[in-house]
């Protein structure tokens, strides 16, 4: 089956910054967060994705259709919601959903309304007049009301209260029940990525970290105690680690592969799950450490 979305050695720099060079394959059905600290390129992933920005190497393909060149096609077939909410201010909602309307081939309508309803977004208001979060579940209702098979969102969350998340996720998770769809999202929101991810992306300073099934990836790694008399057997597998006392705590991202070589260190470790939180702290500072 075709991927939702392919990503082959993309590269971009702006001066004093590159992104990539970076691969990535998100088959349909599955969502796939992306993370990393601030200017770690998430956004410029997502605008590389939908060619808002020209791409310096490499192939990007959604759906198997090429984003330079089946730029437009691509446009209907990918519901966007950026990071700002750029409509006409003084414009309302409802004159906002029917300038959307007409750029889409497969606007739904009922949907549009049905989705605004749930959200609390008032057809009526001006678009000033409304709040950050409701600004944008109204960019999330118009995104998906021209049924689109790839979702792109650029944090979605973000300005959004608790009920209004569980809302998003739960309309994300509702979206790629047809397994024909597919989610690319960003955020710093790692609850999120936990919650309804299925693939994680680790992003920082442009470099591509990690790009794992979140289930091998919280297999791997783990948080580990330890005795220290232990740490030169399994230090070759640990990310980062300190001493304490006749103790070591560390972090590993191979736990599978340290059991597989050292079955008898199963005896003498203790490993607890990690957030991915501190899994993103601990790739972040160990590739820090690595390049210094
Ligand atoms: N249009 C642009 N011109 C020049 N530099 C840019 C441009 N867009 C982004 N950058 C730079 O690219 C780097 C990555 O930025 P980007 O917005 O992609 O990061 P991010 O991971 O989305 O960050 P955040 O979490 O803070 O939103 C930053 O150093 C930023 O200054």
């Amino acid at each position: 089956m075709t991927a939702a979305l392919q990503v082959q050695n993309l590269k971009k720099s702006f001066p004093g910054f590159t992104l990539g060079p970076l691969s990535l394959e998100l088959p349909a059905g599955y969502i796939m967060g992306c993370i990393g600290p601030n200017g770690a390129g998430k956004s410029t992933t997502i605008k590389c994705l939908l060619n808002l920005f020209h791409l310096d190497d490499g192939e990007i393909r959604v759906y198997g259709l090429d984003s330079r060149r089946d730029e437009l096609e691509i446009r209907q077939v990918v519901g966007y919601v950026a990071e700002t909410h750029p409509y006409y201010q003084d414009m309302t909602v409802a004159w906002t959903a029917g300038f959307y309307a007409r750029l889409y081939r497969r606007w739904d309508d009922g949907l549009c309304r049905r989705l605004l309803e749930k959200f609390n977004v008032p057809r009526d208001r001006k678009i000033k007049e409304l709040s950050k979060g409701t600004r944008a579940k109204l960019s999330l209702a118009l995104a998906l009301a021209h049924r689109p098979r790839l979702l792109i969102l650029d944090e979605p969350m973000a300005g959004l209260d608790p009920v209004a998340r569980h809302d998003v996720l739960q309309e994300m998770l509702a979206f790629i029940q047809d397994e024909e769809r597919a989610i690319f999202f960003s955020t710093h929101l790692m609850e999120d990525v936990e919650k309804v991810a299925d693939y994680v992306v680790v992003l920082n300073e442009g470099r591509l970290l990690l790009c794992q099934e979140k289930d091998d990836l919280l297999a791997d790694w783990k948080r580990l105690a330890f005795p220290a008399s232990r740490l030169e057997e399994v230090k070759p597998w640990l990310k980062t680690w300190q001493q304490e006392g006749g103790r070591c705590l560390g972090v590993t991202g191979s736990y599978r592969h340290l059991l597989q070589q050292r079955p008898e260190a199963a005896r003498y470790l203790e490993a607890s799950p990690l957030k991915l939180e501190d899994l993103l702290l601990a790739a972040v500072r160990q590739e820090k450490t690595g390049r210094n």
